[in-house]
Formats: C-alpha cells, sequence, structure tokens
C-alpha cells in the first residue's frame, strides 16, 4: 500500500539557521503518527513545509500525487490539512459558520443561509460536526466554549472538505488530563475514517496512548523511529530530552 503522506529529504533553511534537514517520513491511511522532539526541534516548521507555508527543498507527496511545487490552498485542495498552534477560530462566527467557511463549497452562501436562520449547510459541515458531537453547541461562538471544545472546533475546521492528510500543530495545548484524553479519541476517531494523522505534541501521555508510530526530531533531523515504547526506551532521545521537563 502506497502511504498517503511521504516526505524526500525536506530541507529548510531559515538564513543560517537550518530548521529541517533530510527529513524523509510516511504516513499510512488510518494510521497516527506522532512527531515529537524537545522545544526548537523543528516540528512546526516541518508542517509549515509540508504545507507549503514556508519554502523547502526535497519533495512531498500526498496519496501518490507530488505537491511540493503548489501553493497552499492547492496542496489543501489535493487533501492536505492542518491546524494552527495559536488556534485559528473567527470568535464572531459560531461554531457552524467557522467550519461551514472552511469545508469552502460556497462559503459566502453558507454564511449568509447561517445569518438569516437557513440550514443549507453543506453536508460536509453537517457531516463533521456530528462526528465531534458539535451540534449542541452549533449555533454558539468559540469564546463561550471550554478550551477543549474550542481545541475540537479547531481540528473540525481542518477536516471540512476533502482531507487525505491532516497535520495537528500541538492540538491538545492547554488541555487537562481528561480533556486531553478525549481528545485523543477524536484524534483515533478521525484516523479511522480515513486519513493519515500526523500528530505534534508535547505530551507524551496522548502520544504514547493513540500514535502507531513516531518520529523524534532534534536539531532539525530525525534522530529515532518506532512505536512509542521503542522511541521512548531509545537512549539517543532521552540524551535529547535532557535538561527538559518533558523527558518522557
Ligand atoms: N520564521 C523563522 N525565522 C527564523 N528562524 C526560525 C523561524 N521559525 C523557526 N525558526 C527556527 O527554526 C528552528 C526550529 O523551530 P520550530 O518552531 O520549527 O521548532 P519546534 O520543534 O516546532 O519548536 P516548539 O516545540 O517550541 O514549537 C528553531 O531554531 C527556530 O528558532
Amino acid at each position: 500500500m502506497n502511504p498517503l503522506l511521504s516526505t524526500e529529504g525536506l530541507t529548510v533553511h531559515y538564513g543560517g539557521v537550518r530548521a529541517n534537514t533530510g527529513i524523509s517520513i510516511t504516513a499510512d491511511a488510518g494510521e497516527v503518527v506522532g512527531l515529537i522532539g524537545p522545544n526548537g526541534a523543528g516540528k512546526t516548521t516541518f508542517v509549515d513545509a509540508v504545507t507549503g507555508f514556508t519554502p523547502a527543498q526535497g519533495t512531498v507527496t500526498v496519496a501518490g500525487r507530488r505537491v511540493d511545487t503548489l501553493a497552499p490552498h492547492q496542496r489543501r485542495r489535493a487533501g492536505l490539512a492542518r491546524t494552527w498552534q495559536a488556534g485559528e477560530l473567527f470568535l464572531d462566527l459560531t461554531v457552524r459558520q467557522n467550519i461551514a467557511v472552511a469545508a469552502g463549497r460556497r462559503p459566502l452562501r453558507n454564511l449568509w443561509n447561517d445569518l438569516t436562520g437557513r440550514r443549507e449547510a453543506t453536508h460536509e459541515t453537517d457531516a463533521v460536526m456530528a462526528m465531534f458531537g458539535l451540534e449542541p453547541v452549533a449555533d454558539r461562538r468559540p469564546g463561550e466554549l471550554s478550551l477543549g471544545r474550542q481545541k475540537i472546533v479547531g481540528v473540525a475546521r481542518a477536516l471540512a472538505g476533502t482531507v487525505r492528510v491532516v497535520l495537528l500543530d500541538e492540538p491538545a495545548a492547554g488541555l487537562d488530563t481528561d480533556e486531553s484524553a478525549a481528545f485523543g479519541e477524536h484524534v483515533r476517531t478521525i484516523a479511522g475514517s480515513g486519513p493519515a494523522v500526523l500528530l505534534i505534541d508535547h505530551d507524551m501521555t496522548l502520544v504514547a496512548g493513540i500514535c502507531d508510530r513516531v518520529y523524534v526530531l532534534d536539531y532539525g533531523a530525525v534522530i529515532a523511529t518506532g512505536t512509542p515504547a521503542e522511541v521512548l526506551a531509545d537512549p539517543a532521545v532521552r540524551t535529547a530530552y535532557l535538561g527538559s521537563e518533558l523527558v518522557p
């Protein structure tokens, strides 16, 4: 089976800083793949490079199609979706509107329908809301929701439309233990519905609990890969995390 996402030799320079050095990874359909590493290891840079938000050398292939010469919005159309570390919700829009706008189909029409009380949201919007149990809060604004729910709306937004690969950049940051566990179940549900999921997170309990495989970055390069148990026992990984409160 061909992987849904593969990168070969992805390399990013920021001036003199080599933020990513020759990163090659794969992620299969239905798989949750973790990308971990100490602060500054290059994880967000990798997501930016894969999704086209920063210039990179190397190749990015989604479902057998090279996308590395495409603009970010074209990569999104090819099925490459992402979340942002800082969250990206429109605070003045309802949960439904946030997702409908991201679904990309006639967004102004959807917005108009919602503003005028008409319910003609796309199938994608309804399907995604149902998947995450968001119907009860469909007409609320993000600021009225718990942080955990807001994070889920952010992921739901990323998933609206056609998604083959979703890259989640620290989606569980700031969640408490229970919220993080519930969030993890949602991530497994996403993968179970077909896409490949790349999860970046510092929460080792979450990563170890839901990832099938993990890549570890340090100084912009992959230093270990394997199951969560394998990489967490790897001496090179433990050394990379030395002095960090995140020691697995
Ligand atoms: N726009 C930029 N310009 C210059 N250097 C950058 C830029 N973005 C990131 N860097 C540098 O690239 C390296 C990798 O940063 P990156 O944010 O990708 O790491 P990270 O693993 O995501 O870190 P964290 O876990 O703290 O989010 C760091 O040395 C960082 O200072």
